[in-house]
């Protein structure tokens, strides 16, 4: 029997909740494909600092290296809101995974299931059927940039740094991965930066125009400033197919899309680097104002670990069967985030209950 070993980091707020529910997706697929989920569990953010001292240790990150994937749920919490020390942030045990692992493609697919065109703020006919997917990097950028910190002035006040910062090879590598996505898939990518203002943004430009000559002119290439494309995700959605942006951009982006598809609830995560186990998270946060109720919507965190089938355990069949098991669930089951007139409203274990009954 082939077995894989998993990780899971529940981490702080609603985290834990939904990842209970992971569990039972993952106990369902090894009964379904008779496969075995070595599964070891540990802390990640601010429950590890409170434990630890750190958010994230030594211990834990190597045993995530030693993995074949890592399932995350979210990290932080307004009890750690007033740390000034980043490093100790449970923000900062994220960042630290990522950094560590080298995981730079961060691949955060939007797609608005057809039961939930109804429960996107913007009106059916411009979300229905929307399938984007964001190649963001994301072990560089302005999270990572030196030099950082709050300095005092020399003539008394205060000055906040933060560097952004990219070299040609690390936006050559993620603009490899959305040309590579985007041929198999409509064969468009959007990349986002601002040229206009940001030295940084130029070189992205220049590379990504570069890369794009040299080895993927099948693929047909547009420049957006990513304001503009702030806008455009509102305006007209479905214009995008891949969305290739820096670590800043693509966070801001994602969430602004989120509300596409009809909740933040929804939108799962896999982050890769070259070679070693991948990192799968939905996008939201911890969710403190709902944490601790059960309410929490768990499909963002279920479609994640159905990526990491896909892209780390050679599993795309049992993929594809959590994502249209997802799907059918939503005919009958919501969360309150994308709940209707018509639909029974259930907390995490309910939808839990639903996507399982669908799995049969
Ligand atoms: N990857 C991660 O672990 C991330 C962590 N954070 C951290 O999370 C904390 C809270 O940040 P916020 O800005 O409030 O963002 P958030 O994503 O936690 O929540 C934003 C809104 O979306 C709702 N929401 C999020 N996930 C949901 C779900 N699964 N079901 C139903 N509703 C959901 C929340 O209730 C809230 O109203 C902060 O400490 C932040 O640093 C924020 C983003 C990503
Ligand atoms: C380190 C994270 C909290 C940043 C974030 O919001 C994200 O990656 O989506
Ligand atoms: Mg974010």
């Amino acid at each position: 029997m082939t077995t894989h070993k998993v990780m899971l980091l529940p981490g702080d707020g609603i985290g834990p909740e939904i990842m209970a529910e992971v569990r039972r997706v993952m106990g369902w697929i090894e009964g379904a494909y008779g496969v075995s989920f070595d599964v070891s569990e540990g802390l990640i953010g601010g429950c590890s600092y409170e434990k630890f001292g750190h958010p994230l240790t030594d211990d834990t990150l190597a045993q995530a290296k030693a993995s074949d994937a890592i399932v995350m749920g979210c990290v932080g919490g307004p009890q750690w809101d007033g740390k000034t020390d980043y490093d100790k942030r449970p923000e900062a045990g994220l960042l630290r995974l990522r950094k560590d692992l080298d995981l730079f493609a961060n691949l955060r697919p939007a797609m608005c299931f057809d039961a939930l065109a109804d429960a996107s703020s913007l009106k059916r006919e411009y979300v229905a059927g929307l399938d984007i997917l964001f190649v963001r990097e994301l072990a560089g950028g302005v999270y990572f940039g030196e030099p950082r910190g709050i300095e005092d002035l020399p003539g008394g006040g205060r000055v906040g740094i933060n560097t952004q910062r990219y070299t040609d090879q690390e936006i050559i590598r993620i603009a490899r991965v959305a040309f590579e996505m985007a041929r198999k898939r409509n064969g468009l990518v959007h990349s986002a930066e601002k040229a206009n203002v940001m030295e940084s943004g130029l070189l992205w430009r220049e590379e990504v125009t570069k890369l794009h000559a040299a080895e993927y002119s099948d693929v047909k290439l547009e420049h957006i400033l990513a304001d503009n494309c702030a806008m455009q995700l509102v305006k007209n959605p479905k214009q995008f197919d891949v969305i290739l942006t820096d670590n800043l951009f693509g966070d801001l982006l994602s969430d602004a899309a989120a509300m596409l598809t009809g909740s933040l609830g929804m939108l799962p995560s896999a982050s890769l680097g070259s070679g070693g186990p991948g990192l799968y998270e939905p996008v939201h946060g911890s969710a403190p104002d709902i944490a601790g109720q059960g309410i929490a919507n768990p499909i963002a965190a279920i479609l994640s670990f159905a990526m990491a089938l896909r892209y780390s355990l050679d599993m795309g069949d049992a993929a594809d069967k959590v994502e249209a098991a997802v799907s059918k669930a939503l005919d009958s089951a919501r969360t309150g985030d994308i709940w209707a007139d018509g639909f029974e409203k259930v907390g995490t274990t309910g939808m839990g209950d639903a996507i399982l009954k669908t799995l049969g």
